[in-house]
């Protein structure tokens, strides 16, 4: 499947989660600390919080210390509105991160990646003293289910890995293109999705995937994020925190 196909929303429109997203995202822009070094991830309800960091910084002057960012689509969008983006490696710890996620449990454990920037998302949410996600209310499930779990591997592995996910009942599926070809990770990876659902104990899994070869990263974020910012559509946001 295509990243977009993964995304459809499930039991709303897409104007209307559309909505949800930017209610959270304008309440994370609200957290932001004027002089911090802020993390800012990847993915459409990120790019709602760009807009929104956008107009604070317009309002009121942030004077930031520093922005990293996870990608380099939110990278771009940062840059047009004028700020100016680090690398990770310059910085030391990023006082918060700003992240969407594509599904988020009852322990604020979550699936990431399925805007294929998992990998530089996990690397900078490991640096940062404050990881905060913003979702709409149709992410949010009880135990991890109902999106695929990416998984970046080396293309030299990737068949022999694809066989053994198989075998051990994952239901891999390649990430693709809108073309068909397969997805290529900013670092020239590919990505294969788990489809099995709900994800058999998440850190089992985890710690699987942390110790296979050929494998560079997984979607599976388990105590990282500190609080998360669910926008319902009876208009509450809710501020969940570990
Ligand atoms: O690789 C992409 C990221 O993990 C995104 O943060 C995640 O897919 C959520 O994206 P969206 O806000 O577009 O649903």
């Amino acid at each position: 499947m295509t990243p977009d196909e993964l995304k459809a929303p499930k039991g709303m429109t897409k104007q209307q989660q559309d909505e949800l997203k930017q209610e959270a995202a304008k309440q994370a822009a609200a957290m932001v600390q004027p002089g911090s070094v802020l993390g800012v991830g990847t993915g459409s309800t990120v790019k709602f919080f760009i807009d929104a960091l956008a107009a604070r910084e317009q309002s009121e002057g942030l004077h930031l210390k520093a922005i990293v960012t996870t990608s380099s689509r939110s990278q771009k969008q940062l840059e047009g509105y004028g700020f100016t983006v680090s690398e990770l490696a310059d910085i030391g710890q990023a006082d918060l991160i700003v992240d969407g996620a594509d599904r988020v449990d009852a322990n604020l454990d979550g699936i990431k990646g399925g805007g294929g920037a998992l990998t530089l998302e996990k690397n900078v949410a490991v640096n940062c003293k404050k990881n905060v996600w913003i979702v709409d209310e149709s992410k949010v499930v009880t135990h991890l289910s109902g999106f695929p779990l990416p998984v970046e591997v080396l293309p030299i592995s990737a068949s022999h890995l694809f066989t053994k996910f198989e075998a051990a009942g994952l239901e891999p599926a390649y990430r693709t293109q809108a073309d068909g070809s397969k997805y290529i990770t900013h670092y020239g990876n590919y990505i294969i999705d788990l489809g099995v659902s709900p994800l058999p104990i998440p850190a089992g899994l985890a710690d699987y995937l942390d110790h296979t070869v050929g494998v560079v990263e997984h979607g599976l974020f388990l105590n990282l994020c500190d609080e998360v910012l669910i926008a319902h559509s009876d208009g509450t946001i809710e501020d969940r925190k570990r």
